[in-house]
């Protein structure tokens, strides 16, 4: 099929991949014609495990293309996907000015029959406002998709290749079955539905995984209050297939560019319906605490924080990304900074994109290596949970430090590794791991027993 992709973001870029890997005609567009030309470099404006290898493979065999110009992008698909970015505003609501844009440029470009599939996460409601727009805008017939994506970043292509599901939103047959078939070669779990049902979907499932995070990360901070071991905890759960095993792992509390960004939207949609969803408010409480969590185990070992050395490993808000889109990393360094703390920080990929978001990127010590990133610290701090810190020797580690003190935001470590060091060792939830734990060593005074 001819295939064109409106932003070529994540969503965008790798879909359009994808599909031009199992065989189709496609077309990736942006109006930021600098990726563009990044991109016919040959340049990958995005940190994905195999996108670039793919990008190339495709081009060469000649059905993949960047462009900046959408009349010929448009004239030539069959169906077109939206995938725009839709931020959220002040009021946590999401911005569709993109999606609006790009409809009105969608009409004014189309020169027959048309599907225009949105694969950009908007509110329930906005596929019908995509169909005004365009219908006052062009005489040619078209018919509008609902397809929320649900790919991760750092596993975009398996995820695309691979889905769970595919959620077809629409009320035409005609529409739903081109667009079935165009992914039976994924899967066959592909399920048609309205177009609002598909909408909803989309911030159903995140909102739901956000959920399941909250929860587990609550069930942690009982578990360092009574002495259990929240990975056992959240194994033993897992054994119910009814509860399942995924998005129960314990940290520091989601961010990226989607959860934090959805779950308030969602909280927005059904305000506006004058519905409290007292639960998702509370999701999105308990994320905000429990990255201050670090802070406090810092604080309860080193006491004040001014004049200590912290190191911090990890920037993006998740590994395989360099994403830092409301990255807990970013509250962390901001609240060590505040309380006077220097800070001396690593990442493997996102430390450009982290400093040029920061407000006091000026402040930080940037490193190179995560043990530069120990040196001389007081204290470390793990806030992402990258392959390359798990298997780096912590006895290293601990050499190249000042003191002893290492607080896991991400559960990595396990006893027998923080043990061969000599390291008082903090973790999420798991108070007995580490014979210096802080259970062991001073349960009532950190947890007010
Ligand atoms: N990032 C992710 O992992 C996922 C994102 N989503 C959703 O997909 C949507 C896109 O997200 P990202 O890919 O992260 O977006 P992004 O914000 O990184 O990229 C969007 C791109 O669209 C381009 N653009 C905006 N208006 C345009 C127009 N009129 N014509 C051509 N290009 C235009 C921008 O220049 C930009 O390059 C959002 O709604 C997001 O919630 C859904 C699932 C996963
Ligand atoms: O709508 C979106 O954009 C996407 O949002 C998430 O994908 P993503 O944000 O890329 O990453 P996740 O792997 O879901 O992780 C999100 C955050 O939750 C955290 N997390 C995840 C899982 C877990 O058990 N515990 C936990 O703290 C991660 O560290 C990360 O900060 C969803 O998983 C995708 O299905 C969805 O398409």
């Amino acid at each position: 099929m001819k295939l064109t992709f409106i932003g070529t973001g994540y969503v965008g870029l790798v879909s359009g991949v994808c599909f031009s890997e199992i065989g189709n005609d496609v077309t990736c567009l942006d109006k930021d014609l600098g990726k563009i030309e990044r991109l016919n470099r040959g340049e990958v404006p995005i940190y994905e495990p195999g996108l670039q290898e793919l990008i190339a493979k495709n081009r060469e065999l000649g059905r993949l293309r960047f462009s900046g110009e959408l009349t010929p992008a448009v004239e030539r698909a069959e169906a077109i996907f939206l995938c725009v970015g839709t931020p959220p505003l002040p009021n946590g609501e999401a911005n569709l000015a993109f999606i609006e844009q790009a409809a009105q440029e969608i009409a004014l470009a189309m020169n027959g029959y048309k599907i225009i599939a949105t694969k950009s996460t908007v509110p329930v409601g906005t596929n019908d406002r995509i169909r005004d727009i365009v219908s006052k805008l062009t005489p040619h017939p078209f018919d509008v998709v609902s397809i929320p994506e649900f790919l991760r970043e750092g596993s975009a292509i398996a995820d695309t290749l691979h889905p769970d599901r595919i959620i077809i939103g629409t009320d035409s047959p005609e529409a739903a079955e081109k667009i079935a078939e165009l992914h039976r070669p994924l899967t066959d779990r592909i399920m048609v539905t309205d177009v609002r049902s598909a909408e909803m979907i989309k911030y159903a499932s995140n909102a739901f995984l956000a959920t399941k995070i909250s929860f587990i990360n609550e069930i942690a901070n009982i578990c360092e209050k009574v002495g259990a071991d929240v990975t056992d905890v959240a194994k033993g759960m897992g054994h119910d297939r009814r509860i399942g095993p995924s998005f129960l792992q314990a940290g520091i509390g989601y961010g990226g560019s989607c959860f934090p960004k959805d779950t308030n939207a969602l909280i927005q949609i059904a305000g506006n319906v004058d519905y409290e969803f007292k639960l998702l408010k509370s999701v999105v409480e308990v994320n905000q605490g429990q990255r201050f969590n670090v802070m406090t185990k810092l604080r309860h070992s080193l006491g004040e924080l001014g004049g200590k050395r912290i190191g911090v490993w990890g920037l993006a808000f998740k590994p395989d990304t360099d994403d830092v889109r409301e990255s807990p990393a970013l509250d962390i360094i901001g609240a060590l900074l505040a309380e006077g703390a220097e800070v001396q920080a690593y990442d493997p990929v996102a430390t450009a994109n982290f400093k040029a978001i920061f407000d006091q990127a000026d402040e930080v010590e940037w490193r190179d290596d995560p043990i530069e990133a120990a040196r001389d610290c007081d204290a470390l701090c793990l806030l992402t949970d990258w392959a390359e810190f798990k298997s780096l020797s912590l006895t290293e580690v601990q050499a190249a430090m000042r003191q002893n003190i290492l607080i896991d935001g991400r559960n990595v470590y396990t006893s027998e590794q923080v043990d061969e060091a000599d390291l008082r060792y903090y973790s999420v939830g798991r108070p007995h791991v580490g014979s210096l734990s802080q259970f062991e060593a001073d349960p009532i005074a950190f947890y007010g027993r």
